[in-house]
């Protein structure tokens, strides 16, 4: 018998394997046959290997899995798709064309292994009882084809010992045999066993066009995804291209920042810069401390330094703490700098020349022993409504009622104590009635086409509707930058003048060319990210000042203002030590990562959330710890474990491509929401991935699969053996008996290994959704990011972000070593971290209270009465948020206040209203 022809007879056997089951993976038959034909059949294959291997891979890719769906849609449903229908012509047409131009085989004069491979994934088609004989009917060349190898003898030999013949009755019942799906699209249950998927995990239903476009960018990676970018110094805009510019609030240098300062500015900046650049957006993100002002002037007195040396300290520490955060700057700076003076002084000027500086006089305390004008931080004396002795210059800590510093009665210098006296000072204001017309407009085109949050429309509007106030611009102080105009020497900026031109003189010490940023509106987007409170700074005033030099300036385009996040039940308090600072999340020891994950899990996008330690525990231990950590290491340790570290080949199925569309369905979620500043969606996108990944794998139980029931093992050992002896019938001419052995052992081989390319599959792709994940939490968590990808051995590659899910980790590609990605949190570690900073509280003024002067009870009684009068008039009046829980807020200590000094636990105090309601039901 010739080697070609023994080598069919073997193919035959394969025969059996692949349409038996017709999930038997290609692979198997592909490999032994090519095997045979080229290490035995040297001549006549030479040279062809190029051909036959295009064919193999066009077998193994599109004919074999069209022919498995259609043989899988008319066994559960009687019928096949339009869809279906169409693909297979289009495989068909491609068939008969070639076998037109080729007499004998598809590559040439002979029969190749890619004739032998082809033909067997055809069988189903031209069976018995088959009910596609009405399509194939149309492909004459093609059936030629068939019929020609069909009538060689070791074909129909092979085909004999499939029980006379092949019908596609023996197929339908081997296939509602497999256990390969857990429910099909039109909701038939499928058979299940040893190996089936768990039927009770379901994953949503995709559409027919949704998984086809997923598997067309699956199958064609390399038309769709684009390259990364380098990251060039300096960054600068680009012709043709979006430019992003990005700030966030200048923090300022007078304390440690907090929990609620890195999420209410850096952090949000950062996850947006990163995901900006992922997504192959030119984009440029400064920042740096702010450093002017009164605030750091008190601190600089607080700590017997200069102010100087404070900023210098404050700048090395926020330097330090972001850097431990993973914030990635391209550029931090500090406002004390030559810039900022030259570009504030030169935009004053700008302002001043347009008739936008207006001249005015204010009352001021002045010490006449320190020489200087107080600001309001700077003098104590008695509230001129309450008579407390100590109320600050701008507010009563015991009444809370705002207050002028003049109005002081007695009042003292902070620094010296000596009494101050009033003066008449001269300062400069910002004539913003004059400069609304232009920032309405500004504001009008910009809320249509920008990314605004809601709050930050509502603060700004409220400022705009009762009509813009002149503004003061100077202060009598020194630690400042110096105005320019002769009579005003002695005087420094304002620091809310200043400081958000500290944005632009950063990018000016950054690079040269700073203004290819900041003088180019049509090139650049620029967004500005801060927490309510700086909101009317940047979208009033700021404006305003750059609006008013009439020069082309970038101004906002987009802003996104966080609400507050509060600590536990109460407010993050610098002055009194409550809350998590910096330096303290790092001492913990919880990586930086995962404070970056729960921040921002948190991030208080449309009302004020809390930080709590309990919840804290709960979002490491369940999302991080048992949904992205238990998947990411339950892929990669398969493929290590089971498959030599090598991603196993992928040939994907119904629920395989349906899985794909899910992800890829969330991956354009997750796109949306972070391209439109809706950081805290965009992490339930990555958590949802996860999730499916987690129940794909629970579902398919790979490990099953992969080491097969008892049963299954017990032959495998017998089959190894088989096998081998198997192979000798290739060569001598042996009686159909050991053919017919060997026909069974390739059967029940099959069947395990058919399992375990199955299970092969669902790692790989499980692997792949790892890698995608490892790119998607990036702008999150870039530690966990870069760990993933060096477990995973990623290809540098796979950083970006796009909008198909492509594979990235190619058959045969070795990852590294995994390990887990999170530790657990015990609750013993959180009760300690909870009392460490609860302790840390210092005793406030504001309830120094003395308990039980009836005095004391009786003013409170009746400050109480009149502040719950003045919250429901700003509720009756339906005013907005940020006037209404300021009044609330004082309503609330107002009352703890009364309680202290009733001797009750101000702790159970609500600031009233439906709350208290509730309860006295
Ligand atoms: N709890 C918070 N949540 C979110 N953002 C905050 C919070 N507190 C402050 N920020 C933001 O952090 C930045 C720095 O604020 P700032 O230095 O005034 O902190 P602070 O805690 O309010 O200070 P202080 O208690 O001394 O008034 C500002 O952009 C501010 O809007
Ligand atoms: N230093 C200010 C922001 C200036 S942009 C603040 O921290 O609120």
């Amino acid at each position: 018998m010739p080697v070609w022809a023994a080598s069919y007879s073997l193919c035959a056997n394969a025969v059996t394997c692949r349409c038996l089951p017709v999930g038997l993976q290609y692979k198997i038959s592909q490999d032994r046959c090519r095997y045979i034909l080229e290490d035995h059949t040297s001549t006549g294959q030479g040279g062809l290997t190029t051909v036959i291997d295009e064919w193999l891979e066009w077998e193994a890719t599109q004919l074999q899995p069209m022919i498995q769906k259609l043989c899988m849609s008319q066994t559960s449903t009687g019928k096949v798709t339009q869809n279906l229908e169409t693909e297979l012509k289009r495989l068909l047409s491609h068939l008969d064309n070639s076998t037109r131009n080729n007499p004998i085989g598809l590559t040439g004069s002979d029969i190749s292994v890619a004739d032998i491979v082809i033909w067997c994934s055809l069988l189903p088609l031209f069976c018995h009882e088959t009910p596609f004989t009405d399509v194939v009917s149309g492909y004459s060349h093609l059936q030629e084809w068939f019929q020609r190898i069909r009538q060689m003898a070791p074909a129909s030999a092979a085909l004999k010992q499939l029980k006379g013949d092949l019908s596609f009755r023996e197929i339908k019942m081997s296939l509602q045999a497999q256990p390969l799906f857990y429910q099909s699209s039109d909701g038939t249950k499928q058979t299940t066993t040893s190996h089936a998927v768990d039927s009770s995990v379901t994953l949503p239903s995709v559409s027919e066009e949704e998984t086809r476009k997923a598997e067309a960018a699956w199958n064609s990676p390399s038309d769709t995804v684009p390259i990364l970018r380098r990251r060039e110094v300096p960054i600068l805009p680009k012709d043709g291209e979006r430019n992003i510019l990005i700030t966030s609030a200048l923090p300022y240098v007078n304390n440690e920042p907090h929990l609620g300062n890195i999420i209410g500015c850096v952090l949000s900046a950062d996850v947006f810069a990163r995901f900006c650049r992922l997504r192959n957006l030119n984009t440029l993100y400064v920042c740096g401390t702010d450093e002017y002002g009164t605030a750091t002037e008190t601190k600089a007195m607080e700590e017997g330094v200069t102010p100087q040396e404070i900023c210098d300290k404050y700048n090395r520490l926020h330097t330090e703490i972001y850097k431990w955060f993973n914030i990635n700057f391209d550029y931090f700076g500090r406002t004390t700098t030559q810039a900022q003076t030259e570009i504030a002084q030169e935009i004053f000027w700008k302002l001043y020349h347009n008739g936008y500086i207006l001249k005015d006089r204010v009352e001021q305390l002045q010490c006449e022993k320190c020489n200087r004008f107080l600001a309001d931080r700077f003098v104590e004396g008695i509230c001129p409504f309450c008579m407390y002795e100590d109320a600050r210059g701008d507010q009563c800590d015991k009444c809370g009622k705002l207050i002028n510093a003049v109005e002081l009665k007695e009042p003292r210098c902070k620094q010296c104590n000596s009494r101050p006296v009033i003066k008449t000072s001269h300062h400069l204001f910002m004539d913003l009635p004059k400069l609304q017309p232009l920032l309405d407009s500004h504001l009008a085109e910009n809320f249509e086409h920008g990314l605004f949050s809601s709050n930050s429309k509502i603060i700004t509007k409220s400022w705009l509707r009762d009509g813009l106030k002149p503004r003061c611009i100077s202060r009598d102080l020194k630690w400042g930058t110096p105005v320019p105009l002769e009579g005003y020497t002695d005087k420094v900026f304002y620091v809310w003048y200043d400081a958000p031109i500290g944005y632009i003189s950063i990018t000016a010490n950054y690079t040269d060319q700073w203004k290819q940023w900041w003088l180019n509106p049509n090139k650049v987007e620029l967004f500005n990210f801060m927490a309510k409170d700086n909101v009317p700074f940047h979208s009033v005033i700021f404006p305003c000042t750059l609006l008013g030099t009439k020069d082309n300036w970038t101004v906002v385009n987009n802003l996104s203002a966080t609400e507050y996040l509060n600590y536990e039940d109460g407010k993050f308090s610098k002055s009194r030590g409550v809350g998590v600072f910096g330096r303290d999340a790092k001492n913990t020891g919880i990586p930086a990562d995962v404070w970056r994950f729960y921040l921002l899990y948190l991030r208080p996008e449309s009302q004020d959330s809390a930080f709590s330690w309990d919840d804290f525990l709960l979002k490491n231990n369940s999302e991080l710890l048992n949904n992205l950590g238990n998947f990411i290491n339950r892929a990669l340790m398969f493929v290590s474990n089971n498959f030599a570290s090598s991603i196993p080949d992928m040939v994907l199925q119904r629920e395989d491509k349906e899985l794909l569309a899910l992800v890829t369905k969330e991956l354009n979620l997750y796109i949306d929401n972070l391209a439109n500043i809706r950081l805290r969606d965009g992490i339930r996108n990555i958590l949802t991935i996860s999730r499916y990944g987690n129940q794909y794998i629970q579902a398919h139980k790979p490990w099953v699969k992969v080491k097969g029931t008892e049963i299954e093992k017990e032959r495998t050992k017998r089959i190894n053996v088989l096998n081998s002896a198997a192979m000798l019938v290739v060569y001598v001419d042996v009686p159909d008996d050991a053919t017919k052995t060997f026909c069974h052992s390739l059967t029940t081989l099959g069947t395990i290994i058919r399992h375990r390319a199955r299970a092969g599959t669902i790692v790989g792709l499980a692997a792949n959704i790892a890698c995608l994940l490892s790119v998607l939490v990036q702008p999150y968590m870039p530690e966990v990011s870069k760990t993933i990808q060096t477990q995973l051995n990623a290809p540098p590659s796979c950083n970006i972000i796009h909008h198909e899910f492509v594979p990235q980790l190619l058959p045969g590609h070795r990852i590294g070593k995994p390990s887990p990605l999170f530790q657990k949190i015990e609750p013993s570690t959180i009760e300690s971290l909870k009392q460490k900073f609860a302790g840390k509280q210092l005793p406030s003024k504001k309830t120094s209270v003395p308990v039980g002067d009836p005095n004391t009870i009786s003013r409170l009684e009746k400050a109480v009465a009149e502040q719950g009068n003045e919250v429901r008039r700003l509720k009756s009046e339906k005013k907005d948020k940020s006037e209404i829980e300021p009044a609330i807020a004082k309503l609330l200590d107002l009352k703890q206040q009364l309680a202290t000094a009733q001797g009750c636990d101000p702790g159970t105090v609500t600031s009233g209203g439906k709350k208290d309601k509730k309860k006295k039901k």
